[in-house]
């Protein structure tokens, strides 16, 4: 089994690992991870994983070195690799932007033009300056970038942004978005036809995992005369289930919707008669 094994690279910690490895999980995966152990069989699918830094996983994933990877798209996208996005992960979301000191005031991009700017995009960043007709000097460094401006090193910067939390704890402001990111999963551009398949069975687990994230199942009491109403505000797989209840006259009905939904819906369900609403996770969903 073995030799059949598709090879997928994920980060070994940091912000991308936790999620990742709770993904594969959710898939019904089974394999060890932690410690120092930097490869792991999983024990029920035909996967190993490779545990790695995750600036080097498209490298090797373009190399064949692994099949598969996980990593954020601004890495991906800094460097031209040539390597396939098979999937949106939907987890590490972030955003590359441009930052200043708080006491700067800022008017347009054109304010770049000659400055130096810190930061581990050179590629992503510059691309962006030049697409808006500015031209700035890229002082590449590999971390901690928010401490430049107040050591003297650059003008601004241009570093991933989440909360916001690092900018304001090192007294800079953001002022433009380069790039918007997120975790996805990359393969090799020519995979065999059964790591193909292989693949398709990994995706088709994650397509089922990410619906019954963004679904909730919902069970509710209505009076007969309320089911037209409360169903038509339901949208479901198919249709709601509408079981009695002992109490006569009274039925559950039991539907799925979307988590976004659900909050607009809420006052409609409660205005047309629905009762001892009940709203609860859903594992994986298989259309
Ligand atoms: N604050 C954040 N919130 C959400 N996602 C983030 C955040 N910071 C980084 N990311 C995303 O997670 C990826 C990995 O970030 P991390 O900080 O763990 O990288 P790293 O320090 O380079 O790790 P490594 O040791 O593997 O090289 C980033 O490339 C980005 O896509
Ligand atoms: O907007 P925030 O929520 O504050 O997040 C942004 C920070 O998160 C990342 O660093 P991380 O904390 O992962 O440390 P690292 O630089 O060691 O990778 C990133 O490089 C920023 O510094
Ligand atoms: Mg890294």
């Amino acid at each position: 089994m073995s030799t059949n094994n598709i090879r997928i690279a994920v980060q070994k910690s940091g912000r991308l690992s936790d999620d990742s490895l709770k993904l594969f999980k959710e898939c019904g995966i089974k394999f060890e991870s932690g410690g120092s152990k930097l490869r792991s069989i999983s024990s029920n699918f035909p996967i190993e994983f490779l545990f790695l830094r995750d600036d080097d996983i498209p490298g090797y994933v373009e190399d064949g070195v692994a099949d598969l990877g996980v990593v954020g798209l601004n890495v991906l996208m800094e460097h031209t690799r040539k390597v396939d996005v098979v999937k949106e992960l939907g987890f590490s979301k972030c955003r590359l932007s441009l930052a200043i000191p708080r006491g700067e005031n800022y008017t347009d991009l054109k304010q770049f033009e000659g400055k130096s700017i810190a930061t581990s995009y050179p590629n992503l960043t510059s691309q962006f300056l030049l697409k808006n007709g500015v031209k700035a000097e890229m002082h590449e460094i590999s971390g901690s970038v928010e401490i430049a401006p107040s050591i003297g090193l650059a003008e601004g910067i241009c570093d991933i942004v989440s909360t916001g939390g690092t900018l304001l704890s090192n007294g800079l402001k953001e002022v433009a978005t380069v790039f918007q990111s997120q975790a996805v999963m990359i393969a090799n551009a020519t995979l065999s036809s059964e790591k193909q398949a292989i693949l398709d069975k990994l995706l088709f687990r994650i397509d089922s995992v990410q619906r019954g994230q963004n679904a909730k199942y919902v069970v509710l009491n209505v009076q007969e005369q309320n089911i037209d109403k409360v169903t038509a505000l339901l949208p479901g797989m198919k249709s709601p289930s509408v079981l009695p209840l002992a109490t006569k006259g009274w039925f559950s009905l039991h539907s799925v919707i979307e988590e976004n939904d659900f909050w607009n819906i809420i006052e409609n369900l409660r205005d047309a008669g629905a009762e001892g609403i009940l709203v609860l996770p859903i594992e994986k969903m298989i259309l």
